[in-house]
């Protein structure tokens, strides 16, 4: 499980001690999520062991990505903008990191790129697509039809996002099997403003999806 938009340092250990194994800091000024260089190095730096941190960037040119890395310990790069499948080999062999490639789906048509850029990315982030004119390409609390993407594989391993929240990922998980799940917004009490106890809730929703994926009830 990957939570996202981590800001505070109460949301690294709450992230943590709920179970999830990645943390995301966001680098993108327009996002209410959005944390410095030096608040994300501080951060990072508090994460505890087991929880593997992802900076997410959205078309990050060398020089935001070279400033980044420079500061903040990551363990994982997520690129969340409309980066190509050259663009993404690229910035896996510049800075050695694994690479987390978002893309969005709003239908049938969308899931061919998920095809393509599996075989570059070490993982794939199955996301809603953005409304046109949405100021944030990601994040925005909108789901998608799931049954687009319901047992569905790909060259690499894959988690679901997107309108994710306490309420939904059990049946998320559910009916897609996704192995892995991100939120952002659905474990907020305002944007940007992380809630621990929604935090521990979606966590153990997601955990009880999985099992109800593996042993259905009859
Ligand atoms: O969270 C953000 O602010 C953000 C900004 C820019 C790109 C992506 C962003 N978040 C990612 O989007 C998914 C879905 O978010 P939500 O759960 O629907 O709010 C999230 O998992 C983040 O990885």
């Amino acid at each position: 499980m990957k939570i996202c938009g981590l800001t505070r340092p109460g949301d690294v250990q709450a992230a943590a001690e709920a179970g999830a194994r990645y943390g995301g800091f966001v680098f993108f000024p327009k996002s209410p999520r959005h944390v410095e260089i030096a608040r994300a190095r501080e951060l990072a730096l508090e994460a505890p062991l087991g929880l593997a941190k992802v900076g997410l960037v959205v078309n990050a040119d060398d020089a935001l990505l070279d400033a980044i890395l420079a500061e903040v310990p990551l363990d994982m790069l997520q690129l969340h903008g409309s980066e190509s499948v050259a663009r993404v080999a690229e910035i896996k062999a510049r800075y050695g990191l694994p690479v987390m490639k978002a893309v969005g789906v709003a239908g049938e048509d969308d899931l061919e790129a998920l095809a393509d850029y599996g075989r570059v990315a070490d993982q794939l982030l199955v996301d809603a697509k953005a409304p046109k004119g949405a100021a944030l390409p990601g994040g925005n609390g909108l789901a998608f039809d799931w049954r687009l993407v319901a047992n569905r594989r790909w060259p690499c391993p894959w988690m679901l996002a997107g309108g994710l929240t306490p309420a939904n990922v059990a049946e998320a998980v559910a009916l897609t099997g996704a192995p892995q799940v991100d939120v952002s917004s659905g474990v907020e009490s305002a944007p940007g403003v992380k809630d621990p106890a929604r935090i521990a809730a979606f966590v153990a929703a997601a955990q009880a999806g999985a099992v109800e994926k593996a042993v259905p009830r009859l």
